[in-house]
């Protein structure tokens, strides 16, 4: 796909991946509706004097940063509208008769009993199943079933997997990690790994360093680091999260961050403030989605009261870690 292509469509699916060209875009204020171009055509003289650079300027360097992000796409100006999934049957071999489309920015909930499916389910879309996983299910990219070089590319991944068990096992910092992952992205990372390491410091409670190596990273430092990484580097659309409750990061900001970049989110929990995040949560049983509930108006606004329970529930956490004692709430 040439960048003039690129240029006259809705680039939302292309910044996904493409966190300098996000960022040039927020920072340009080019975030409207529409393509590229009519963005640039629809910003005002004021706009442009405040910018700092005439439109043509503009459109040199959004040119380099398209190419660039062809370039560093999964697979060379793949992008994904939608992800699809095609049921197939639960644990006693009982018909999964559905089929849900996500699209990029979305986020969905998966619940349900342990043990019930949820891990099973996002395994399935990590590995883009096509009937041959022990659910049957099926999953379609943009409508079709995705080029097995997609499926089985390991460095063209359309999804990043964010679990609970993240060890790192190397000796390295944190800034070489970030380095290390910007580089093969094509990215510099001197452009990125100081918002990368601020942003998953406010993530985790206590702040770490661009020196500090990996492996002194406690388990929700791991984790801010590699939800911050994904927001900004990983070029997959497809984000899933398997229980991020327990793991001591501001999980509500953390999600903030992964939508933020255009992705498809979905997110196995067992946490109502994080569920009701969602647009909808699909309910599983017995190995299969038994149901599809759209987060109601009602839910919606419950939010709020659950975001102050949490927040008195945070507070005593912090205070239990200082030592304090818990004699009055
Ligand atoms: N439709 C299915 N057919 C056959 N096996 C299934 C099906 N769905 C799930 N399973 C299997 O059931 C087991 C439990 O599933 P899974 O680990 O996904 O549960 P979970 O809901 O993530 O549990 P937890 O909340 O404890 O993490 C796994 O071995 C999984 O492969």
């Amino acid at each position: 796909m040439s960048t003039d292509t690129l240029w006259h469509q809705d680039p939302a699916p292309l910044l996904a991946g493409a966190p300098a060209l996000a960022e040039f875009v927020r920072r340009h204020q080019l975030t409207g509706e529409g393509s590229l171009a009519q963005r640039l055509a629809a910003l005002s003289e004021d706009q442009l004097a405040d910018i700092g650079c005439d439109r043509a300027g503009l459109r040199q360097q959004l040119d380099a940063l398209l190419a660039q992000a062809q370039q560093a796409s999964p697979a060379t100006g793949f992008v994904i509208d939608s992800l699809t999934l095609i049921g197939g049957q639960d644990k006693q071999g009982r018909a999964e008769d559905l089929q849900l489309t996500l699209v990029p920015g979305s986020i969905t909930s998966i619940v349900g009993p342990t043990g019930s499916g949820k891990s099973r389910l996002l395994a399935d879309i990590e590995w883009m199943a096509q009937g041959d996983t022990p659910t049957r299910r099926r999953i379609l990219i943009n409508g079709a079933v995705p080029p097995s070089e997609l499926r089985f590319s390991l460095e063209h991944k359309l999804v990043a997997q964010l679990s609970q068990n993240m060890n790192f096992v190397m000796d390295a910092s944190a800034g070489d990690f970030i380095a290390m992952h910007a580089e093969s992205r094509g990215l510099d990372p001197s452009q990125v790994t100081s918002q990368i390491i601020e942003q998953a410091n406010q993530l985790a409670g206590e702040p770490f360093a661009v020196s500090t190596p990996v492996t002194a990273l406690s388990g929700g430092q791991s984790r801010a680091l590699m939800i911050a990484d994904t927001a900004f580097l990983s070029a997959s659309p497809v984000v899933l999260i398997d229980e991020v409750e327990n793991a001591g990061i501001d999980r509500k900001q953390a999600l903030q961050l992964l939508v933020r970049q255009e992705k498809i989110v979905l997110m196995a929990t067992h946490d109502p403030l994080l569920a009701l995040m969602g647009q909808q949560r699909l309910i599983i049983r017995h190995g299969g989605i038994q149901q599809i509930r759209q987060t109601s108006a009602a839910e919606r606004a419950n939010l709020q009261t659950l975001e102050q329970m949490d927040a008195c529930l945070q507070g005593l956490r912090h205070r239990l870690r200082q030592g304090d004692s818990l004699d009055r709430l």
